[in-house]
């Protein structure tokens, strides 16, 4: 059994279509401040997979307003709570001239306890980078963690706009992508260009091929 820790129903609607196996774990494992996804994600699969002693799949996303040097990103969650998105919005409206660019990004942290096999490794160049990432940003209390962890990146490039649609969650709204925001877009055509589902397919192939 896959566990997807995870405390966002969002989510898990959109990793459903990928992966029927997979079942919710709602554990709000510790999430540490960080410049990066990667290493909030990694720590979080070995906090997860320690709790549940079963395979674990956690998933670190966000969005990363390119005029805001990235902001919110890692902290998409609790902006979205504080300010909410019509505030963000306005925000970029504000401070930012068109196209006011950004991206969805999101790190899929796969951890089941056992070391990895180096080949065959369809894995890409970009969750390689991540990958590496983390390696370099580890802080000392975490570096010499043993528990292998396996990393899926996804990300999608948008701009910012007035709120439209209503499907999806979070920043759905604000986000569009090739002229249509994600939530104007069902569940499919969101999945099939978004981040998440990005990593997800990744993720799937791997899993299901391992
Ligand atoms: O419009 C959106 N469409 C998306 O597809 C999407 N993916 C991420 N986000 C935003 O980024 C935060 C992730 O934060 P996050 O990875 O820490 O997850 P979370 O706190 O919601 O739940 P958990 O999985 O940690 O339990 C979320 O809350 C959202 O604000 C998205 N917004």
């Amino acid at each position: 059994m896959l566990r997807y820790v995870t405390t966002n129903s969002g989510k898990v609607r959109e990793a459903r279509e990928y992966l029927d196996a997979v079942e919710q774990l709602n554990y709000d494992y510790t999430e540490i401040q960080a410049a990066e996804l990667g290493p909030i994600a990694v720590r979080g699969a070995r906090e997860a997979y320690r709790h549940a002693g079963e395979p674990v799949l956690v998933d670190d996303a966000g969005l990363f307003v390119e005029g805001f040097d990235g902001f919110p990103g890692p902290y998409s969650a609790f902006v979205e709570h504080t300010l909410g998105i019509e505030t963000v919005q306005r925000l970029v409206a504000r401070e930012i001239d068109a196209p006011r660019r950004a991206s969805f990004r999101c790190v899929l942290a796969y951890c089941d306890g056992d070391a990895f096999d180096a080949s065959p490794d369809p894995v890409d160049r970009e969750d390689r980078a991540a990958a590496a990432a983390v390696g370099a940003d580890d802080d000392a209390d975490d570096a010499d963690d043993p528990l292998p962890v396996k990393l899926f990146t996804g990300s999608v490039r948008g701009r910012i706009v007035e709120p439209r649609g209503d499907g999806g969650f979070g920043y759905d709204p604000i986000f569009e992508h090739d002229g249509t925001t994600f939530a104007e877009m069902s569940a499919e055509a969101k999945n099939a260009v978004s981040h998440r589902g990005r990593a997800f397919a990744k993720f799937a192939s791997w899993y299901q091929e391992r």
